[in-house]
């Protein structure tokens, strides 16, 4: 990559390229809606120039407040200063295989915290997420019949975006958390301040994480002979861990089998596994300093993480976040809730994805399953007539969070509830379900109420640790996962009697 930088460290501005103008490989054209809908939006896009900090001159919204700048600025050039975390090369991979998920051909799982935290860094922590992704993958893989493509919320999914810029706790106000990267949970003056060198040591701590997670992928630990290993400890004597374990035996067998055909067991398929990072890009000082140039393309890339995502509260189409989103070259996701308007959602596509490339853009859905199934069609039936291509991802979490006995959590009902709605609506339309965006870990909390480890409103007090919203468990996770395998299953097996 051709890192374009002042001797300062900061990013010197590349002269401004219209976006019409950037390559872009396997387009389908849109219908003239779509396009219309693109030419009434060039003003919000200052005309089609973009660079890495043309953000700055748009409204932004849910950015922390800084009281000193001059740090802020000697942070965030230190960021530019350090190497960029993923390669572009990865990132036009998984838009490759992101397409594959928006036709059917492939599954998309992404999971992972909600926030990490740096009190929470941990190789364990790590390592069981990992593994638990991995087995969450073998089911959906022997359910659907497809590879799934492995997305983790780690390794930069720091930044929170906050409903209210304030918390009261016994009469004290103070500045809401807003994700370990800005400032700290604990509940004083000191700790909620906005302190911009926490930018760096979530920097090292995405570094150190992503170093783990490459020598997980390529250094073995992922060999489809160890699936029979990946069973969590406490797991063990659960339904799911039993379940998992059928599942590992009968893919230990089938490899058995290939072995005695003469199918050679260092090819990489069998060694090695895919697996990507991401984040909202939410935080964008810190995202636009790791926003590179490739020099195998002269395309620009955010490098922090491969799949970067604009959430629910910053998607509003003459601001900043849009437009920072629209110039990288990464895939993305949108996230969108019922608030969501059926024109709205065909302008907002063709900003991000105005040459309509396959596998660009993942509208990542999050309702609740009563909304889902009211409003999810005329979204999707306005995208379809526009002609867009989108991968369609349910997050069952962030529509399904309420408060019990004083903790925010979700009920794990509701959350397969919703995903069976999100499955229900696509095949009611004829339309793809592409992925499901799960807050979940490896750690055995107890955030979430429900499923099969019956986790109780009494429960919560007993090991409640995310430091924002509740998190699936592994068993909860696991069990999710066996659902939508079930579905998967069930359209694979339409499409071979010619169904649907
Ligand atoms: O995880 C996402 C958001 O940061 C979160 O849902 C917002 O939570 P709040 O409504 O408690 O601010
Ligand atoms: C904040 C998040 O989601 P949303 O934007 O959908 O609320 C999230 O996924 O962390």
């Amino acid at each position: 990559m051709k890192l374009q930088m002042s001797q300062a460290g900061s990013l010197r501005a590349r002269p401004a390229r219209g976006l019409s103008a950037l390559p872009r490989r396997h387009t389908v054209s849109v219908s003239a809606v779509a396009s219309e809908r693109l030419e009434a939006t060039s003003s919000l896009n200052g005309g089609s120039t973009w660079n890495p900090s043309a953000w700055r001159s748009k409204p932004v919204v849910q950015q922390p407040e800084y009281l000193d700048q001059v740090e802020v600025v000697k942070a965030v050039a230190e960021i530019a200063r350090m190497p960029p975390l993923i390669f572009a090369g990865e990132c036009r991979t998984l838009e490759q295989r992101l397409a594959k998920a928006s036709t059917g051909d492939a599954f998309v799982l992404f999971g992972g915290d909600c926030a990490e935290a740096f009190s929470q860094f941990s190789a364990n922590r790590i390592r069981d997420l990992y593994r638990l992704i991995l087995q969450m993958s073998i089911v959906l893989a022997f359910g659907g019949g497809v590879p799934i493509v492995k997305l983790g919320r780690i390794a930069g999914q720091f930044a929170k975006p906050r409903s209210a810029p304030t918390e009261t706790i016994d009469g004290v106000t103070l500045p809401a958390y807003r994700g370990d990267i800005i400032n700290g949970p604990e509940f004083n003056e000191e700790s909620r301040r906005c302190d911009p060198w926490r930018l760096v040591k979530a920097y090292n701590q995405s570094a150190a994480t992503l170093n783990l997670l490459r020598g997980f992928s390529y250094g073995g630990y992922a060999g489809l002979s160890r699936v029979s290993q990946w069973n969590l400890e406490f797991m063990k004597n659960t339904n799911e861990g039993h379940a998992y374990m059928d599942i590992a035996k009968r893919v230990d067998e089938a490899i058995q089998f290939m072995i005695a055909c003469g199918m050679d067991t260092n090819m990489p398929f069998m060694r090695e596994t895919e697996f990507y990072t991401c984040h909202e890009c939410l935080l964008l000082d810190y995202e636009a300093a790791l926003t590179r140039l490739d020099s195998t393309t002269d395309l620009w890339y955010g490098c922090s993480a491969h799949f970067l995502w604009c959430g629910e509260r910053t998607r509003q189409l003459d601001h900043a976040h849009v437009d920072f989103l629209r110039g990288v070259n990464n895939p993305i996701g949108v996230k969108v809730s019922d608030k969501m308007d059926p024109n709205d959602i065909v302008t907002l596509i063709a900003m991000l994805n105005p040459s309509n490339t396959p596998g660009r853009l993942s509208i990542i859905v999050r309702m609740g399953a009563r909304k889902l199934r009211e409003h999810l069609p005329a979204l999707i039936s306005a995208v379809q007539r526009s002609g867009q291509v989108v991968t369609w991802v349910c997050d069952p979490m962030h529509g399904n969070t309420e408060t019990v006995s004083g903790y925010k959590t979700r009920r794990y009902d509701n959350v397969r509830s919703e995903i069976e709605a999100f499955f229900d609506v696509h095949e009611q339309l004829g339309t793809v379900p592409g992925g499901v965006h799960l807050e979940m870990t490896g750690d055995n909390v107890t955030e979430c109420i429900g499923g099969g480890a019956s986790v109780s409103e009494d429960d919560l007090n007993s090991r409640y640790h995310t430091h924002c919203d509740p998190r699936l468990n592994a068993e909860q996770s696991l069990e999710i996962a066996f659902y939508v395998a079930q579905r998967l299953r069930q359209r694979e097996q339409r499409g071979e009697d010619g169904v649907g």
